[in-house]
């Protein structure tokens, strides 16, 4: 039984993940871990999660013994990242991250950790979206010459980042097929004169309402037809059981960089 341990156990993710973890046949929660000035510290997993008590306490990751975990699953915010990543490489820890909206320096801390201890990161690690990512390459590489590209999504409220990391990963997977470079060629929103579309520009647009649990849509438009591709998850299960399924295929693996494609075998 893969023993995992939880960053962030009070987000909207981190409950989700108690739940997964409470319900999954080949993994188990040892640990779920909030900031050491959270007010959840020690409540009963089960109870912050929502399932009844489970009799495990909430803990913090600093004064924990992270010898006991197998992996570690971090879905928190960006600010967190580094001080994560420093405890699995100082413990020799493989550990599956979900956290987007990461600036150049995070990206960079995650490189290096990945040369000590094997991450998987996904900005998505629900199914549909990773066979979107490879129908999105196919359908450049059929029509990305000719087509206007433009991706939009949505999200809840409360969502921090945008576009989404799902989003910039669809745009970098279309950018890659057709060679372009997506810092150059990314449209975020118009407004105003515009001016004609330029063909070669990938555009993105926002949708920040309610409780949207996360659709994705990438339109492949030409002149007399387009292409559409849209993901919609009703659940944040989806993500939290697809982390699990990444800390499982983790356990064993060397250090290294892998993602959700590798995971699932579509890479
Ligand atoms: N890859 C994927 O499949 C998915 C990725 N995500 C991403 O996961 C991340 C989390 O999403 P969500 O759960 O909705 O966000 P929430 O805001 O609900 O949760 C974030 C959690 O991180 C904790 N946290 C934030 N900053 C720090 C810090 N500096 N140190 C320690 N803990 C910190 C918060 O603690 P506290 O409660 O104390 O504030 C909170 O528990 C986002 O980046 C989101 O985009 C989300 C869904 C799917
Ligand atoms: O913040 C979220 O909720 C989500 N974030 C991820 C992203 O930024 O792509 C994945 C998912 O769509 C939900």
């Amino acid at each position: 039984m893969n023993k995992i341990a939880i960053f962030g156990a009070n987000g909207r993710m981190g409950r989700v993940l108690i739940d997964a973890l409470d319900q999954a046949q080949d993994a188990i929660l040892s640990a779920a871990y909030v900031r050491a000035s959270s007010s959840m510290m020690g409540v009963d997993i089960g109870e912050l999660a929502g399932i009844g008590q489970r009799g495990l306490n909430v803990s913090d990751a600093i004064t924990a013994d992270l010898s006991l975990p197998d992996v570690l699953i971090d879905f928190t915010l960006p600010d967190a990242l580094e001080a994560n990543l420093a405890l699995c490489v100082k413990h020799k820890k493989p550990v599956v991250i979900g956290t987007t909206g990461l600036n150049k320096a995070q990206k960079e801390a995650l490189n290096n950790a990945s040369q000590h201890i094997p991450i998987v990161f996904a900005a998505n690690y629900s199914v549909g979206v990773n066979l979107l990512l490879n129908l999105a390459r196919q359908t450049a590489r059929v029509m990305g010459d000719t087509a206007d590209i433009e991706i939009i999504e949505g999200h809840h409220r409360f969502k921090k980042d945008a576009p989404s990391g799902t989003a910039v990963a669809i745009g970098e997977t279309i950018a890659d097929e057709l060679g372009r470079d997506l810092a150059t060629c990314a449209v975020y929103g118009r407004e105003g004169d515009t001016g004609e579309r330029n063909q070669k520009t990938i555009g993105f647009a926002t949708i920040r309402a309610g409780d949207i649990v996360g659709e994705h849509t990438v339109l492949f438009a030409d002149i007399g037809e387009r292409l559409e591709l849209t993901h919609k998850a009703s659940s944040r299960l989806t993500f939290a059981n697809g982390a699990v399924k990444a800390a499982t295929w983790l356990k064993d693996k060397p250090a290294g960089l892998y993602d959700m494609q590798d995971v699932l075998g579509l890479a």
